[in-house]
């Protein structure tokens, strides 16, 4: 296998275009909500939306018709050049690239809005070859185009060969910016027994022991995450890559309370964000994926008890060191982050008081 220099990798792949970007930019992305530009009434509520999600993504894949294609990729061409989307960034979802319309949709976009359009989604990435073939063509157009920055690259993870994959899609691109995961292409890709899109099963589970050897008897069981094994290696990959990783799709939109518990699993193992499908999860997805107040509280004690940040000390009967201060780090500068584009958090952070 031939390698790229380090050099090579961080240089233009067509004459004129931006130059790669060496750090991913921590953008808050907590919601990535999913629109469909040819659908009339939700592309006439996106203008609205600005401001109160962090990712508005107009969607070309999946859950578009095939009749409605054309007019889908039109209809995210023309929201684009009419809504100043401020501090809210403008993704879309391309076609896969087996597909018919992946080509023009690139073509399109890119020389069409491309300075407008901060990340391309590619679905059901398979290995960095993919990546690969995406990354020159974006160089090209944007190029063509006189695009000024790059445009980033986000992977679906929805097939076992991609999730075999995974670290090299990672890595195949210094405009990767991140990778979500996809439950319903993968469960069938692998042939799991489940047709949900994403969540848990009922069936999944494990069952406490029988109580003085009562099998019929009732016995507690624990439902579990079919999931975890999946989203802890696309965490590992994204975080040894510098990238995001992102649960994905939650489709019982009225089950709110398992959505949220999904959300805040992956918030836990790692995830800055998730899918939202529907306007009543942005507002989950916004809380989740924030630190609470009580997160912040104990990270700033922990901060300002460290001192100079190595040793060891006692608070509340817990030993903090080094390490646990590392961990407080991580959550006070994803405050920072999200304070700065949400007011509401910011005076929500500000008037946190730490007591010794
Ligand atoms: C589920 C659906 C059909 C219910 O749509 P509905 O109209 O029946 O719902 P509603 O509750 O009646 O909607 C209320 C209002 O909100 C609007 N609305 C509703 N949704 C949105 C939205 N997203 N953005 C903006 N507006 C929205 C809707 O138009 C309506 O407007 P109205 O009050 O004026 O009548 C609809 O919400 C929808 O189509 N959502 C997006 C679905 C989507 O993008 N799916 C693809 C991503 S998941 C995936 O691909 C899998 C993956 C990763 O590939 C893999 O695991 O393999
Ligand atoms: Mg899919």
């Amino acid at each position: 296998m031939s390698h790229k220099s380090p050099k090579d990798f961080f240089a233009p792949l067509a004459v004129g275009a931006p130059a790669p970007l060496r750090e991913i930019p921590a953008r808050p992305s907590r919601a990535i909500h999913f629109f469909d530009p040819s659908n009339p009434k939700m592309a006439a509520k996106v203008p609205d939306m600005v401001g109160t999600v962090d990712v508005l993504l107009g969607n070309l894949e999946d859950a578009v018709k095939a009749d409605n294609k054309l007019a889908a990729r039109q209809g995210l061409v023309d929201i684009a050049k009419a809504t100043d989307f401020g501090k809210t960034q403008l993704w879309t979802r391309i076609n896969s690239l087996d597909s018919p319309w992946v080509l023009d949709d690139l073509v399109t976009l890119v020389t069409e809005i491309g300075d407008k359009l901060d990340v391309v989604m590619v679905p059901k990435v398979q290995g960095p070859e993919d990546i690969h073939y995406v990354d020159r063509l974006l160089a090209q157009l944007e190029a063509k185009g006189g695009v000024e920055r790059p445009i980033l690259i986000h992977a679906i993870l929805e097939t076992a060969r991609g999730v075999a994959n995974v670290e090299e899609i990672a890595l195949a691109s210094p405009r990767m910016q991140g990778i979500s995961l996809g439950p319903a292409d993968l469960a069938a890709d692998r042939k799991m027994k489940t047709t949900r899109v994403g969540g848990g099963h009922p069936g999944y589970l494990v069952r406490q022991d029988p109580v003085d050897g009562d099998i019929q008897g009732n016995r507690t069981i624990f439902q579990q995450d079919l999931w975890h094994y999946t989203i802890a290696k696309m965490v590992d990959a994204c975080a040894e890559a510098g990238i995001y990783p992102y649960y994905g799709p939650f489709g019982d939109i009225t089950d709110v309370v398992a959505a949220e518990d999904q959300f805040r699993n992956a918030f836990l193992l790692g995830c800055v964000g998730t899918w939202s499908l529907h306007p009543k999860q942005i507002e989950i997805a916004n809380r989740v994926f924030s630190p609470s107040v009580e997160d912040i509280k104990h990270a700033r004690r922990v901060v300002k008890a460290m001192g100079d940040g190595t040793g060891a000390v006692m608070l509340d009967g817990k030993m903090e060191d080094d390490a646990s201060l590392k961990q407080c780090l991580v959550l006070v500068d994803l405050a920072e982050e999200l304070a700065a584009i949400d007011p509401k958090l910011k005076e929500l952070y500000d008037t946190i008081e730490i007591e010794d």
